[in-house]
């Protein structure tokens, strides 16, 4: 149970002085989180600092300055919509004038009288070589002046929320900040000269100068490690419950695995051989595997997670394998299938939509044992699906799934061997944040006779010739994907492009041309891939539904609209969908203009490599953690207050300071144990002080 000081900052967002129930949705999107302390950790992006009083002689253009003037002459316009001027002077002898458009009669008569003195701020622009400031910022008597030279925080905005109310509501938030037990180890806090975490977070919303806005700022460092500390301590702690676990020793006699190897078309390529010897010697210790298989995209991680089930099954035990989407676990059937029936294992699908008698008839099956291999969604967690006896369970990029699940899995068999697969191409940094301390095979080496993948930019004003060349490419026997911009934080805009786009294709390729998305029925979405994967579509236009996994090796072209709004990391694992096979693949990455410095940085990289690592670590150095795991689609945890483009070495260290903090206290009970209790359910990894035993 969340422990009763952080109450405060779990109350509602309602609770805040001016956020009622309208505009609670609108800061709950904007901050992503309902709660106060979600508010609390939506720090500023800026400043605006009135401190700046130049004489008006001096006054530096685009910056914001705060003068004391004296009212010197008004000039009303002539139009409805010339602007009116206002003259002003101070002791400098320098002028400035301020000007308003569309203003009520007397407004300034009232507010700015001649002779009056003043004080205005707001920013300086020049026009004909005199100073002016229009609609300035704030206009009133002296006595004002104390009280605006004030730094205020600016906070990233949406639509519909007022920055002045979202500041009401953020004092209101900064008031309800109780003072927490330490958590962090004092030499290390002394070492960087870190605040109380109460103070670093004060201190986070009040900058003083831009350094105070940096990564590198002291408090935002200290709330940033707080945050990375919580995640690695999760990771450890449900790392430590699962190694408890015993596990048994899992080690088949290889006859089905032969079967298989014999079926393959093709042989094992010497990173697939190294990655499953690793996980024959794993399972075959008697404690719990936990590793990830991580390989690029088309690496062929599908055949190793077969091999390394059939281990599994040849002792008697059954596997199970889950995929993060519908289309995934249908494919993964599709192609364990015909193996499966050479070597005779009998393989299961369990997926959402299995409802009633079927569904009871396969669980009986499963109970019974008559299943060796249940490929499925998450609907393999429900609580209803009891294994005769799971040996091992494979997850297909298990970062769509949480760390609760994995807890889940656990308890369904006699702690399972687990092996988590990804293509995610993620630097080691991150590997860190998402898996903590897995064991890690990789497969760094493609199948042969991969044929490098050419990709282009084009402008989307070229489309015409888009169009024509995908007709010739088309009419010579190519099979297409053609990818629909990303709209940001909408599903539906997502599906309205791609239907649009659909309806414009059709025109050129009739009922050549399928479309995909993900607010379509499951059963139209694998009919329409059926129909791609067999003879019945030459042309598909697709979400991002079919970014990962989908497997259709004679596809040999993809068009990429908008390719500039994706992440990277995306666009790798999208174009990862075609170069497949054994022909020469095409891509082309379509953009709209202008394209920024740092797009086009990004869109060469694409151009320049298909090593997915590679891209990965340019992407995080060109723009920042958050970008490489991608949009909020990718699923990856996203921090909230630590980058990990700047904050690597402070992640180094969580690590460490995790590790220590297990090994003497694995139950969290001296008194930092307590405080970094505390801290998990600050940061919401309540499920790393769900596994210790007084949880
Ligand atoms: N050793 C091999 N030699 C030749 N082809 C292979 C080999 N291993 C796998 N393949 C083929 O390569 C293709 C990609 O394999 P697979 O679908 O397992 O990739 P993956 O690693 O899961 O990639 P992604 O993450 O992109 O889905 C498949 O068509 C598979 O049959």
């Amino acid at each position: 149970m969340r422990p009763e000081i952080l109450y405060p900052l779990f109350a509602p967002l309602t609770v805040l002085p001016g956020v009622g129930p309208k505009l609670a949705p609108l800061v709950e999107r904007l901050v992503e989180g309902g709660h106060v302390v979600d508010l609390l950790w939506h720090l500023p992006s800026g400043m605006i600092d009135r401190r700046f009083s130049p004489p008006l002689t001096e006054a530096p253009e685009g910056r914001i300055c705060t003068f004391v003037v004296r009212v010197l002459e008004h000039h009303t316009g002539f139009g409805p919509r010339s602007p009116t001027r206002v003259v002003c002077g101070d002791g400098s002898g320098g002028r400035l004038n301020l000007v308003y458009f569309h203003l009520k009669r007397g407004f300034i008569e009232k507010i700015l009288p001649i002779g009056s003195t003043r004080v205005v701020s707001g920013k300086v622009e020049y026009n004909y070589n005199e100073p002016q400031i229009v609609h300035p910022d704030h206009v009133g008597p002296p006595e004002d002046l104390e009280s605006l030279q004030r730094v205020e925080p600016v906070y990233p905005m949406t639509a519909g929320v007022q920055p002045r109310v979202l500041g009401k509501a953020m004092l209101g938030a900064l008031g309800r900040v109780p003072v927490l037990p330490e958590w962090m180890d004092a030499p290390l806090k002394a070492r960087h000269g870190w605040a109380e975490w109460d103070a670093a977070l004060r201190t986070a919303h009040a900058p003083e100068d831009e350094e105070d806005l940096s990564a590198m700022a002291p408090a935002r460092m200290r709330l940033a490690y707080d945050e990375l500390l919580a995640n690695q301590l999760a990771l450890l702690l449900v790392r430590q419950s699962q190694k408890r676990l015993a596990g048994r020793p899992l080690a088949g006699d290889g006859r089905l695995r032969e079967k298989v190897l014999a079926a393959l078309p093709f042989a094992l390529t010497g990173a697939q051989a190294r990655s499953l010897e690793e996980i024959y010697a794993d399972m075959a210790e008697p404690s719990r595997m936990l590793r990830l298989l991580q390989g690029d995209v088309g690496s062929g991680k599908t055949v190793v997670a077969l091999l390394a089930m059939l281990n599994a099954v040849e002792t008697g035990a059954q596997a199970a394998m889950m995929a993060p989407t519908e289309i995934l676990a249908r494919q993964h059937l599709a192609t364990l299938e015909p193996l499966a029936d050479a070597a005779g294992v009998r393989l299961g699908l369990l997926t959402g939509r299995d409802k009633g008698k079927a569904r009871e008839a396969l669980l009986a099956e499963l109970a019974e044992g008559r299943i060796d291999i249940l490929v499925g969604t998450h609907a393999l967690f429900s609580e209803d699906v009891a294994f005769k006896d799971l040996g091992m369970a494979v997850i297909d990029e298990q970062h769509r799934f949480g760390v609760h699940q994995r807890l889940q899995l656990a308890a369904k068999g006699r702690a399972p061997d687990v092996l988590v697969m990804t293509a995610t191409p993620i630097p080691r940094t991150l590997t860190l944040t998402l898996y903590g301390d897995m064991d890690v095979s990789r497969l760094d080496e493609k199948p042969p006779g991969r044929k490098p993948v050419q990709t282009r930019t084009v402008s989307t004003n070229r489309l015409d010739e888009i169009v024509g060349a995908v007709d010739r490419a088309v009419q010579g026997g190519a099979k297409v994907y053609w990818v629909c911009p990303l709209v940001e934080e909408s599903e539906v805009s997502d599906m309205a492009a791609a239907e649009e786009r659909w309806a414009y294709l059709r025109e050129h390729f009739g009922d050549r041309v399928g479309l995909v998305h993900g607010k379509m029925k499951p059963t139209d979405k694998d009919r329409v891939m059926e129909a791609f994967a067999g003879d019945g579509l030459d042309v598909l236009v697709a979400t991002t539904v079919i970014e990962v996994g989908v497997n259709v090796p004679e596809a040999t072209v993809m068009i990429i609209e908008h390719a500039e709004r994706f992440g990277l990391a995306q666009l790798h694992q999208l174009r990862g969908r075609i170069g497949r096979g054994d022909k020469a693949s095409t891509c082309l990455l379509l953009f709209a203009e202008p394209l920024s410095e740092t797009a086009r940085a990004r869109l060469t990289i694409m151009k320049d490599t298909e090593d997915g690592f590679r891209i990965a670590e340019e992407d995080l150095r060109l723009r920042g953690g958050g970008e490489v795991l991608g949009t909020r689609q990718s699923g990856l945890p996203e921090f909230k207050l630590a980058d990990l483009a700047v904050h690597g070495e402070l992640l180094a260290i969580a690590r460490d300071d995790a590790r220590l903090i297990v090994d003497r206290d694995p139950e969290l009970q001296t008194e930092r144990g307590k405080a970094l209790r505390v801290l998990l359910y600050l940061f919401e990894r309540d499920e790393g002080v769900k596994t210790l035993r007084s949880g």
